[in-house]
């Protein structure tokens, strides 16, 4: 399948009086690896489930390559969805459980097999081909489910959190093989998860959503360097975000220094609230006054040659050209 570019216009979906999501517009371009991201409730899964088509639209158009798909069955799509559940049938074999789709679309045995031995090489699955789900671990299931959904050769594969159950050392080594296929195959990934880390790894384009709306699309570095409101800054971390001149700012973390700065910086004192150790950095939250809390990561040498101690005033800094001015609430 082709793919294509994805646009979604004016997307919307309400459930009874609930807005999910509430007239979205989005260009994703074929080949983008997309991460959807924001607080529970905010509307991620309710855009991926209209794009698959698991949920009708209320309003609005999705739009695939050259065709309107909005109103069509999942099948005609050339959408696959992997779920976080995995969705296997115990009672069938890994190559089966593989090419049941193709199945349901009637194409013959051998071929089947065939497509299906094809992408159980992509994900590393070829010794498994007569296991039963029960007998694989979490993280080979995960991989029948990725490729059940790849098997049909879809333009567009989506992903509903499908790291969230596996284990911090199998997620990570999962995530790189995503990407890995994700570059391989070509196609649009587009990838809805709770983790800010995740979505900054992944994508090349991270699209942050909160109350049903897009609040800041753009690529990693866009949405950490430069984001668009304090939301974003408080919701991707390592920022502060401050009022400073009476207008909201974001300056972050790891800019702030201890000490008074030069004349290119913005001096004030602080008050100690908290040390914490994190080995190559060294946390301090500090009490600013009307600028309020302050959160300065140190590099630990840096640290080390003038520690501080609860309660103690001290000096922070940092460059004012680090100071970015953020979208008024
Ligand atoms: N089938 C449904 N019926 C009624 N309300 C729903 C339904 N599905 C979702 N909602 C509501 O729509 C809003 C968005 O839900 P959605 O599942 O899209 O959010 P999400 O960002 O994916 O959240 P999470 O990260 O918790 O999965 C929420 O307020 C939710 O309660």
């Amino acid at each position: 399948m082709a793919g294509g570019q994805l646009e979604l216009v004016k997307l919307t979906k309400r459930y009874g009086p609930t807005t999910a999501v509430d007239a979205i517009d989005l260009r994703i371009p074929q080949g983008t690896y997309c991460c959807f991201l924001g607080p529970s409730g905010c509307g991620k899964s309710s855009t991926l489930r209209m794009v698959a088509g698991h949920e009708t639209a209320s309003g609005g158009d999705i739009l695939l390559g050259n065709a309107n798909i909005t109103n069509l069955v999942p099948a005609r799509r050339g959408t696959a969805m992997m779920f976080q559940s995995y969705a296997l049938f115990p009672h069938l074999t890994v190559l089966d459980n593989i090419a049941f789709s193709l199945k349901m679309k009637g194409a013959p045995k051998a071929e089947r097999y065939a497509k299906a031995r094809q992408v159980m090489e992509l994900v590393d699955l070829g010794k498994f081909e007569t296991r039963m789900p029960a007998q694989l671990s979490g993280g080979q299931q995960q991989r029948v489910a990725l490729a059940r959904a790849l098997v049909t050769d879809p333009g567009i594969l989506l992903l509903d959190e499908p790291l969230s159950a596996l284990d911090p050392f199998l997620r990570l080594k999962v995530r790189t093989e995503l990407k890995r296929l994700q570059r391989e195959l070509g196609i649009s990934f587009l990838h809805v998860t709770h983790g800010q880390d995740e979505a900054m790894a992944l994508a090349d384009l991270v699209v942050i959503m909160k109350d049903g709306r897009i609040e800041q699309a753009g690529t990693p570095q866009d949405v950490f360097h430069r984001p668009a409101t304090a939301f974003v800054a408080r919701f991707m971390g390592g920022h502060n975000v401050l009022t400073l001149d009476g207008r909201p700012v974001t300056v972050r973390a790891d800019r702030v220094r201890l000490g008074t700065g030069g004349e290119a910086a913005r001096t004030m004192s602080g008050e100690v609230r908290g040390v914490e150790y994190g080995g190559a950095t060294v946390t301090v939250v500090m009490a600013a006054g009307e600028a309020g809390e302050i959160t300065a990561v140190i590099p630990e040498e840096d640290y080390a040659r003038a520690p501080t101690e609860l309660g103690e005033s001290r000096p922070i800094h940092w460059a004012r050209a680090d100071e970015y001015a953020l979208a008024a609430a």
